[in-house]
């Protein structure tokens, strides 16, 4: 039996505190993990929610996926109600999919405190759901809640509705770490003592996990290597409490680390583009730390780590970023060695390796910037500019001289805040007195540079400021507290850049991180070099 990858992203990993799917969103990130190559998608529980019920009504004309079969979510029939009368159970048929999960109780204590019934009625309600849709032509995959926890208080009830469920026809058993409390080690053991029991092969069952000891992963991890071939996975991890197993995650250890082909060909590469993709949809700040995916999944910070990327990037990466569809970037920080400095102005088109002296200078300036509250790590223009200082031939000039600024936030009688700002600079040898009004001094400072300089660079008009943010950082060694400013610019063409700049007073670590934004954006770019 080949690998079963069972994604419940729309299931389980809307059970997140947050997350809200239209019905649309649901499409689409169908759509997405279809392209990523998962085998199954678990759509909705029809018939609990009607947005769910819509949305498996419009899946069978809208959606065409070519790599995954479509699931339908349901709980076995309710104790003491034929099945066929069950309403919840025709929804699950009139969702005319190929394929239903229905969830059982398998922990004797849940089927007598909330299904509040007998163990016996509650095999029967397995059997005999399981064999109803078998009957009707689906493929049942069961999934037994609590089962780690049931196994252990009672292994003989919970192996007899795994048993149960297998002998009426349950295509998989599978066996949910539903309050997510497991380790690897009891997984393993509990999955070779239910092989045992039972005489089943381990590829008849499969494996859930919630993430409550942050454990999933591994967990899932572990079954697989027990011999379970389905395991059910969710996008970023998304789901009730801290969430499921990361698709993500698993998938990329199983066929990096184990060598297990778990995803059609050519699919591992989707995995950023999926992930941030469906965080989008889901309305989820893409996480930056994520595994894989992450943006700093594989991104270094340590002079000792980029002194030996720079011999080779296999010294330093658990597997080659660009597998997964993610890059190696080198972080320019107070913990950069002369290693860092050299690899971060590689990236960005600048050779210092010929150049040790200058090389040595930025690296000492960046520590002692550093020190005093710069951050270079979001602020690569910034850093650019640094370099192309120390370079020769490659520094670039500032658009204009600075005589003097001015701002001024005027409270008025009726209430309104006005800012204003008047600049006084030189431009290509002509002294140029601009003023203008913003809704913060800032954006009034921005404002008057930019129709000082608009005469001599128009070019000015394409860029604007997209984001602005301001830290204020804790005095060190009987300094006062000083402010980080961090501007991002943004261009024609997709373009955009950031800068920072650092200042016991706002407006001037504004005005530093404003001035290195015009500097760096008026710069020819390479193409014009
Ligand atoms: C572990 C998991 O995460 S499984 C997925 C859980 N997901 C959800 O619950 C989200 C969707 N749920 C819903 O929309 C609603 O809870 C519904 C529509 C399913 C049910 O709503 P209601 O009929 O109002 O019931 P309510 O939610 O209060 O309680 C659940 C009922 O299902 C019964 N039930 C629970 N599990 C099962 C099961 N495996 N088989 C049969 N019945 C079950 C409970 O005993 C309870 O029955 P009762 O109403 O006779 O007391
Ligand atoms: C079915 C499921 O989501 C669970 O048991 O956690």
């Amino acid at each position: 039996m080949s690998f079963q990858v069972y994604d419940t992203t729309l299931r389980d990993g809307a059970q997140r505190e947050g997350i809200s799917y239209s019905v649309v969103d649901k499409l689409a990130v169908a759509r997405l993990l279809d392209d990523f190559g998962v085998g199954f998608i678990e759509g909705g529980w029809p018939g609990a929610m009607p947005k769910d019920t819509e949305f498996f009504r419009r899946a069978r004309t809208e959606l065409q996926l070519r790599h995954a079969v479509l699931v339908a979510f349901g709980a076995t029939r309710k104790a003491g109600v034929a099945v066929a009368a069950d309403p919840q159970v025709r929804a699950l048929l009139d969702a005319e999919t190929p394929a239903v999960c229905l969830v059982a109780k398998s922990d004797i204590r849940h089927v007598e405190r909330a299904l509040r019934t007998t163990g016996e009625e509650n095999l029967a309600m397995v059997a005999d759901t399981v064999a109803h849709f078998v009957a009707e032509g689906r493929r049942v995959f069961l999934d037994c809640e609590h089962f780690f926890d049931g196994y252990r208080y009672d292994p003989t009830y919970t192996a007899a509705v795994v048993g149960a469920a297998l002998e009426a026809g349950a295509e998989v058993v599978v066996m949910c770490d539903t309050n997510g409390g497991m380790l690897p080690s009891r997984v393993t053991a509990t999955i070779g003592e239910l092989v045992d029991r039972l005489g089943v092969t381990p590829d008849r069952l499969g494996i859930h996990c919630q993430n409550d000891t942050s454990c999933a992963v591994a967990n899932t991890v572990a079954a697989v290597e027990a011999g379970v071939r389905h395991f059910q996975c969710t996008a970023n991890g998304y789901g009730e409490r801290p969430g499921n197993a990361d698709l993500f995650a698993v998938v990329a250890n199983l066929q990096l680390k184990l060598g297990l082909p778990v995803l059609p060909d050519g699919c591992l590469e989707q995995m950023v583009r999926v992930s941030h993709a469906i965080a989008e949809i889901a309305n989820i700040a893409p996480e930056t730390h994520q595994a894989y995916v992450g943006a700093a999944a594989f991104a270094h910070k340590a002079g000792l780590h980029a002194s030996a990327i720079k011999v080779d990037p296999v010294l330093y990466n658990h597997v080659d970023p660009s597998v997964v569809g993610n890059d190696m970037r080198i972080l320019v920080t107070e913990m950069a060695g002369r290693a860092s400095i050299e690899l971060k102005s590689r990236e960005l088109g600048l050779d210092l390796a010929g150049h040790p002296e200058a090389l040595s200078r930025v690296t000492k300036r960046v520590k002692e910037l550093e020190a005093g509250g710069w951050s270079f790590e979001a602020a690569d223009a910034s850093f650019e500019l640094l370099v192309r200082s120390e370079l020769p031939d490659a520094a670039l000039p500032l658009p204009f001289a600075l005589e003097s600024y001015r701002v001024l936030v005027e409270h008025r009688e009726d209430g309104a805040v006005v800012s204003e700002a008047t600049v006084k600079i030189r431009v290509r040898g002509e002294r140029v007195i601009a003023t203008a009004e913003g809704n913060g001094p800032i954006n009034a400072l921005d404002e008057a540079l930019r129709v000082g300089l608009a005469r001599h660079y128009p070019q000015l008009r394409d860029f604007e400021l997209a984001d602005y943010k301001v830290r204020i950082l804790e005095g060190s060694h009987g300094t006062g507290a000083v402010t980080r400013v961090l501007v991002e610019t943004a261009g024609s063409g997709g373009r955009d850049w950031t800068t920072v700049g650092v200042h016991p007073n706002v407006v001037e670590a504004s005005w530093h991180a404003l001035v290195d934004a015009l500097t760096y954006g008026l710069a020819p770019q390479p193409a014009q070099l």
